[in-house]
């Protein structure tokens, strides 16, 4: 991709084949040499949402005009015209108003996208005005004439009760209908200069390769980030279980959407009379409904059983996905995003996908069912009674679609706040000793306080929203609800409907109130565990910017290290340059050491060995092969690194000496720690070898740490020694043993060394002294002494600190550090 640009935006129209209603409305914005690029919409955007609206406004009216449709009324409906008792003008209205509407507000949309790419084109802006000025005009005209119909209808109603018997209940509807659609499509006509405006931020270019694999704005190809089909897709690999799971919730939806029916068929059976040669209707319906419930009952049974299964594997197979890929990071990594957070995301967020999976789909599933199949019971008994509740439809999507999206932003950053909160505690408690010597107990507390204050903060909004969100559907339905049996009611008055019917039909709505106002609440809840995991899945997807695995492996290694003037800066901090143009060759056989100020770069140096990170200019040679194309899992076997603070895994002292050797006996365990220097105070331990070191080695001092981790790496014999002030807690003589150790065991391989000890610097065949980054003396003791520069000062301003300083006589520190501060 370097070099290469993108062609500029040279045609607005959309790409052939494309859906109405696809995610994204996709406008081409030119070639890409070998790939494609183009700019997309986001799905949720205003004219997605007027086009549901529409949608639904047609179907609605029409199955409502047509019901009552006969060829005698439509003609009578035009031959004797009345506003007050004709209705057929609101089913043709309806239909000519949602075509004409869907077609100018998607030509909006168009001149709008075509705009911001030809701005001075007077004939678009004249266009975009136009459709403005349609769509105004239609929505104005339909809310003027369905307003004063209904207030018309209304007087007339309110005068004369009975001129409107004749008025079939659905011409009602349909006027409820026309008018509720009539303020929203005239909400949209006015709104519609603002949301199209805002197309402008909205459109993102996408490009592609020439393989169509989507590519980032750097250029590395990117994956999908998290949704809710994609949360879905982890079930794929269990689907089994999603499909009894399924087919057990229809059993048990099925049977609980038969009860209501039951139940009015008992109240019917009750109050018939029993005849004596035939069996008693009533318990013919009460052994039916115990059968619905048995078969109810085992259907719950599979389906727990089921859904906690699925949600359990998934969740098992998720952290191990993400644990895998977080240890895979490269190192960089690691120095951007704090451990607490990162466990956080494997602890916490993954348990949310699981409770998506478990609860959300399950109830979600098991409500959509009941719903759908009470409104189809609600249809059987009473159709016209069900089309006046669906005018609700529209008003319940849309609050659907835009609390769905706000929730699932507030629940993404309540996320990012827990996490944040939970690496502070994590970085306060596993520093539990530094905290008590300064005293810091109440500035952490404070600091953790306002961190928990802050997803305090968004908890609250997002509980105000889903209480919002939950009390306006119930509100509308409600509603609804009332409306509906007022005119049920109305007809069990005039014989219409049975006692019996009314009860199932006041069951069904009842069902579909509760199941309606349980879906907002998942839904509620589905959605904050879409935005939950939409972290979880941005860090599933990172690809490692080192690479762990692959690259070249030398048939044979020597051990000879070359720094080729290396320059880095941390990817961190990339405006501070650390190496400046560093070199120096390390041959097999040698032991190099590196002294220089602190924060020089010493052990930046051992970092960029170990191919932590990459330079950013300059080579590192491993055998004269450039580091960057070598197999890291095959070099890091030849190099191993001991640092200052070693880590210790949880386990035994001999498991941690054995830690990356599985094959390693207690005989090379104990002759490795004899090396080291360690098997004396190992022995002297209760447990010897054996003994627990406690997590991260909590139970060992300093210098024991430092000792395991030389045998650790003993143990492996590699070719390249690395150490960084790795003997810095030992005292001068386990120190000087250690050192004869390696002396001994390094024959014929290499040893790069940062020490601040002159008695480890000075037998270095090589010192390498660095100095802001720069190599600014190389060569053995003497050599250095010779030359009368930097390295002199050091062992002179060392000895005499140490004469000063008796007992400082014999370590012969070279306290870079104070250099540092007179510098
Ligand atoms: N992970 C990191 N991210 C960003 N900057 C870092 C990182 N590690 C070290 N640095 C910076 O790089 C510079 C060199 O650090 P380095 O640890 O190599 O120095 P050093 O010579 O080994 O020092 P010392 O003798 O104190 O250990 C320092 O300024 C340090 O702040």
């Amino acid at each position: 991709m370097d070099g290469e640009t993108y062609a500029t935006y040279t045609s607005s129209r959309r790409p052939t084949g494309l859906d109405l209603f696809a995610s994204s409305a996709s406008m081409v914005t030119g070639a890409l040499s070998g790939g494609y690029s183009y700019y997309t919409l986001p799905g949720f955007r205003f004219l997605n949402v007027v086009r549901i609206v529409f949608l639904v406004d047609i179907i609605l009216g029409l199955t409502l005009w047509l019901v009552d449709l006969s060829t005698a009324s439509f003609i009578d409906a035009f031959t004797s015209y009345s506003i007050t008792t004709s209705f057929q003008d609101l089913g043709l209205m309806t239909f000519l108003r949602g075509v004409l509407l869907f077609m100018f507000f998607t030509s909006m949309e168009d001149y709008y996208m075509q705009i911001l790419d030809d701005e001075l084109n007077d004939a678009l802006h004249r266009k975009r005005y136009a459709m403005h000025t349609f769509v105004f005009i239609i929505s104005i005209v339909c809310l003027g004439f369905g307003v004063v119909k209904g207030v018309l209808v209304l007087l007339v109603y309110l005068q004369v009760p009975t001129s409107l018997t004749d008025v079939s209940p659905t011409s009602f509807a349909l006027l409820i209908s026309f008018v509720v659609f009539s303020v929203l499509e005239f909400l949209f006509a006015c709104t519609s200069f603002c949301f199209m405006r805002r197309l402008a931020d909205m459109r993102r270019p996408r490009n592609f390769d020439s393989t169509g694999l989507e590519l980032g704005e750097d250029g590395t190809p990117i994956r999908t980030k998290g949704d809710l089909r994609r949360l879905l897709g982890l079930a794929v690999p269990d689907i089994h279980l999603l499909i009894i799971g399924v087919l057990s919730l229809f059993v048990v939806s099925g049977a609980m959407l038969g009860a209501p029916l039951m139940f009015g068929k008992v109240v019917n059976a009750a109050s018939e009379p029993l005849i004596p040669s035939q069996p008693d209707p009533l318990l013919t319906v009460i052994f039916t409904l115990l059968g619905l419930y048995i078969a109810s009952a085992l259907g719950t049974m599979v389906r727990g059983w089921c859904f906690n299964l699925l949600g359990v594997r998934i969740v098992c197979k998720l952290r191990k996905d993400l644990f895998a890929n977080i240890i895979r990071q490269e190192i960089g990594f690691f120095d951007e995003n704090k451990t607490g957070d990162l466990a956080n995301r494997l602890a916490t967020d993954t348990q949310v996908v699981q409770d998506v999976i478990t609860r959300g789909v399950r109830e979600m599933t098991n409500n959509f069912i009941q719903i759908v199949g009470s409104l189809v019971f609600l249809i059987v008994i009473n159709a016209l009674a069900v089309g006046v509740m669906l005018t609700i439809v529209p008003v319940v999507v849309i609050c659907f679609i835009v609390f769905g999206k706000v929730m699932k932003k507030m629940r993404q950053q309540f996320q990012a706040d827990l996490a944040a909160a939970a690496s502070q505690a994590d970085e306060a408690i596993s520093g539990m000793k530094t905290v008590r010597t300064f005293n810091s107990e109440a500035k952490l507390e404070h600091a953790y306080s306002t961190t928990v204050d802050k997803s305090y903060g968004i908890g609250r909004t997002l509980s105000f929203v889903s209480g919002c969100f939950e009390g306006l559907i119930s509100f509308l339905l409600y509603g609804s609800i009332t409306l509906m049996m007022w005119f049920c009611g109305s007809m069990v008055r005039d014989g219409k409907l049975k006692e019996g019917d009314l009860t199932s039909f006041l069951l069904y709505t009842l069902t579909i109130a509760v199941y309606f106002v349980l879906m907002t609440s998942v839904f509620g809840d589905l959605m904050q565990g879409v935005g939950a995991s939409i972290k979880v899945f941005e860090l599933l997807d990172r690809r490692p910017e080192i690479s762990n695995t692959g690259g070249k492996q030398l048939p044979e290694l020597q051990g000879v290290v070359e720094f080729k003037h290396v320059q880095f800066h941390y990817p961190s901090r990339p405006d501070t340059k650390i190496l400046k143009g560093v070199s120096f060759t390390a041959q097999p056989g040698e032991m190099v050491a590196f002294v220089g100020p602190s924060g020089s770069g010493k052990s930046t140096i051992i970092s960029l060995i170990e191919r932590f990170y990459l330079p950013t200019r300059g080579k590192i040679c491993l055998d004269g092969s450039n580091l960057r194309h070598l197999d890291p899992q095959w070099f890091r076997k030849k190099i191993v690194l001991v640092g200052q603070e070693p880590t210790l895994f949880a386990g035994t002292i001999a498991e941690n000496i054995a830690w990356a050797c599985e094959d390693a006996t207690m005989a090379d365990i104990i002759a490795a720690s004899k090396q080291a220097n360690s098997h004396e105070f190992i022995e002297r331990l209760e447990n010897g070898y054996e003994t627990m070191v406690g997590e991260r080695g909590a139970s060992l001092s300093g210098g024991q740490k430092q000792r395991i981790a030389i045998a650790r790496a003993f143990i492996l014999n590699p070719l390249i020694l690395l150490l960084d002030e790795a003997t810095s807690a030992l005292d001068a003589e386990s120190e000087h043993l250690v050192q004869e150790a390696i002396d001994r065991a390094m024959k014929g391989r290499t040893v790069l060394v940062v020490a601040h000890r002159l008695s480890t610097v000075r037998n270095a065949h090589q010192i390498v002294v660095l100095d802001q980054g720069r190599v600014v003396e190389k060569g053995n003791h003497d050599e250095l002494l010779a030359m009368e520069g930097v390295y002199k000062k050091l062992v002179i301003r060392q000895l005499a600190s140490a004469e000063q300083n008796s007992s400082s006589i014999g370590n012969g520190v070279i306290n870079a550090e104070s250099e540092s501060d007179s510098d």
